[in-house]
């Protein structure tokens, strides 16, 4: 950028709640009680399945929803309380990318990105070479002139996310920017929005549905379900050792390791009579390897495990394991025992026959 970047804004939610008027006089409340901080320079990714609140809470970052209960602060201004020439600023400080990029179809490649900066009164000596770095800086040079109609949807997206880029903002909202791309251009999106906060120093917060969006950008995440945050904290730690249910969810499909038909079809919670097979979820993080553990569990415990499925995973530079595995359920609890004090964390799925 020729001109400093900004670094980024601390983004928080103190116990914010929030309701809208339903049909018959009835209250439909989308949040309740959210409280979560993302430190300046964050990547944020808020993931949660359909109607948990996601958009909303997105939407009080920038005013466009304001908190029922409760106080949003973008870099500590509230914004649920700013009000016009107030409001403007904040809004100038948090840019936001869309699902379906929202660009006008009249203007150019460079005209989209023109815009937001023609509206706040840049003089155009200002503006032209503010537009040419952010055209550049999301490689869309040789397509400055081309119109969104005749543009892929990756190359639409870039041009959101330099015009959201435009007013130099501290605050970077995503909104499923990469829902409706391809898995290979979601990719090139993905690395597109890391290099802008590690070169700006922005905060990004996102939301989406998918778990490997949140696995391949974010530093911190945040699961949300009927409206209330039910697990947070850095991304890594959320992986390994997952605490909700909704979380395990969404992670069983990223981690690609699904217990196979054949047992997952006959798998009960509680623990027959008679022999039975118990079966475990095993994960592992940065040195600690299974491997050994798994053969010192047979040489040193005489306990066999059946490997059901296993995957391994990257979150940044940090590997992380999962293996499903079934053991004899007599034993199960001191083939658990012994994992775990060697580093490993286990989690019990349910009994087979
Ligand atoms: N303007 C509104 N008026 C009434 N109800 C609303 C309004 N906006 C959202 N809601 C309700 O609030 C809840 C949360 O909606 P929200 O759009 O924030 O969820 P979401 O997680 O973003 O879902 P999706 O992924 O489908 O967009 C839903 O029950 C929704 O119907």
């Amino acid at each position: 950028m020729s001109e400093s970047a900004k670094t980024g804004a601390a983004i928080t939610f103190d116990k914010v709640g929030k309701a809208f008027p339903g049909s018959g006089g009835a209250r439909v409340t989308a949040l309740e009680d959210v409280s979560l901080t993302i430190e300046p320079g964050a990547i944020c990714g808020i993931i949660g399945r359909s109607g948990a609140g996601k958009s909303t809470l997105l939407r009080m970052v920038n005013g466009l929803e304001r908190p029922t209960s409760g106080t949003v602060a973008v870099g500590g201004r509230n914004v649920g309380a700013a009000r016009g020439a107030e409001l403007r600023a904040i809004r100038r400080d948090v840019g936001m990318i869309f699902q379906h990029f929202n660009l006008l179809a009249s203007r150019t490649v460079y005209g989209n990105v023109a815009l937001p900066l023609e509206i706040a009164g840049l003089p155009s000596a200002q503006i032209r070479p503010r537009v040419e770095d952010l055209i550049a800086r999301v490689g869309l040079e040789t397509l400055r002139d081309r119109y969104p109609a005749e543009l892929s949807g990756g190359q639409k997206q870039r041009v959101g996310i330099a015009r959201a880029l435009a007013t130099q903002p501290k605050v970077l909202l995503s909104d499923e920017a990469t829902s409706a791309l391809d898995p290979e251009t979601t990719q090139t999106v993905l690395r597109l929005l890391a290099d802008i906060n590690r070169d700006l120093g922005l905060t990004i917060l996102l939301i989406t549905h998918e778990m490997a969006v949140v696995r391949d950008i974010a530093s911190h995440m945040a699961v949300i379900e009927g409206g209330r945050i039910v697990e947070s904290g850095p991304t890594y730690d959320v992986f390994v050792a997952p605490r909700h249910a909704t979380t395990r969810s969404f992670l069983s499909g990223v981690t690609g390791i699904t217990l196979p038909a054949f047992i997952a079809n006959r798998l009960q919670q509680a623990r027959p009579e008679g022999a039975s097979e118990q079966v475990l979820r095993v994960t592992f993080a940065g040195r600690h390897a299974t491997d050994p553990m798994l053969s010192q569990l047979n040489s040193e415990l005489g306990i066999r495990v059946n490997i059901l499925a296993g995957a391994i995973e990257e979150i940044g530079p940090h590997p992380f394991g999962n293996l499903l595995l079934s053991l004899d359920a007599a034993r199960a609890d001191e083939a658990r025992a012994y994992l775990e004090r060697h580093g490993l964390l286990t989690e019990v799925l349910g009994y087979v026959r």
